[in-house]
């Protein structure tokens, strides 16, 4: 099926694709206020510019695959706003837009140049889990409550995969699902909707061993495998020092490509509202580990919340060998 895109851009490469990096924690570097129900989403109402501008940053940075700032972009959380449905499914539309721009408007530039050291970059359609659009804490608990039901998320979920997937993305990318009901929620829609752009679905892990919601990856792959339109799976928004044990488990697991990217291992103390250091390393041994993913079987690298352009320029630099980056590759 369609997943022969990801096996090109793996393949051109040289083995090992790169994502990129923290789509939120860069707009906020450029100062964008992402304190908001919406998060880094509300900048395709305010500041869209903004949001162009970081693409732009993570295909210099030479990311092969860029993800869109629909993440937090909920139908409900638009009309929440006072938005109505026709505008709230035209902003998806842009932020799938806005990445194919950015992609587009880069490769033209760097076929221009003599010796062209990137390749031309997948746009992925970004989509949160259902907790990261109730922001209450569940997108990393996992725990939706009694009354939720795999029919309750797939109705969730329905029209914005709907609307992403017809705007033109290489991939649709489901990040940081913390549990095996939404999986199997997705799994369903994308069959039910006959989606024909392949996807990838990330999980979040807190320990390292599980889902964020103490269910076994196990239990999780079991369901990912019987779908076709799942290319890729993998994790994300995790801490850096359990990634490569999570390779592991998931070669084990599944034959399908694996993407990995880690957030910076910084934690959010929601109440203090600011990030705590990285529990086990600083922030130089991402540039360690990075080989060690790719050797223990990750096909597409990046990084996820606090990662930055260097962290990706890094990434870049020791999957590619590439010398062509001269920037610092701390992040
Ligand atoms: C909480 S994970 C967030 C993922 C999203 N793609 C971002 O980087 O902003
Ligand atoms: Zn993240």
């Amino acid at each position: 099926m369609a997943g022969g895109a990801v096996e090109e851009i793996v393949r051109r490469a040289g083995g090992c694709a790169v994502i990129d990096g923290g789509f939120a924690t860069q707009l906020e570097a450029l100062g964008a206020d992402i304190n908001d129900p919406l998060w880094s989403a509300a900048c395709l109402i305010t500041k869209p510019h903004l949001i162009k501008e970081v693409h732009m940053q993570y295909l210099e940075a030479g990311a092969d695959v860029i993800i869109s700032s629909s993440y937090q972009a909920t139908i409900p959380g638009f009309l929440a706003r006072g938005l109505r449905l026709e505008e709230a499914e035209g902003l998806l539309r842009t932020s799938v837009e806005l990445a194919l721009q950015a992609r587009d408007e880069f490769w033209k530039s760097t076929l221009r140049k003599s010796k062209p050291v990137y390749n031309r970059a997948l746009v992925a359609a970004s989509i949160g889990s259902y907790g990261a659009y109730l922001a209450d804490g569940s997108e990393y608990s996992g725990s939706y409550g009694e009354d939720i039901t795999t029919e309750k998320l797939k109705d969730f979920h329905r029209r914005r995969l709907q609307v992403l997937g017809s705007a033109g993305p290489d991939l649709i990318a489901f990040e940081a699902i913390p549990n095996i009901m939404e999986a199997q929620a997705l799994v369903e829609l994308l069959e039910e909707e006959n989606i024909q752009v392949p996807s990838w679905i990330c999980f979040s892990s807190v320990d390292g061993k599980h889902l964020c919601s103490g269910e076994s990856f196990a239990d999780c792959l079991r369901i990912l495998n019987t779908s076709d339109k799942v290319a890729i799976v993998g994790v994300n928004c995790t801490p850096p020092q359990f990634i490569e044990g999570i390779i592991r488990e998931l070669k084990k697991q599944t034959k399908k490509a694996i993407a990995v990217y880690p957030n910076s291992g910084e934690v959010w103390d929601g109440r203090a509202k600011r990030w705590l250091p990285a529990e086990c390393f600083g922030h130089k041994s991402f540039d360690v580990l990075v080989k060690r993913w790719q050797e223990a079987g990750a096909s597409l690298i990046g990084g996820c919340c606090r990662t930055t352009p260097s962290t990706i320029r890094a990434v870049s630099r020791i999957l590619k060998g590439r010398t062509a980056y001269t920037a610092s590759h701390q992040i």
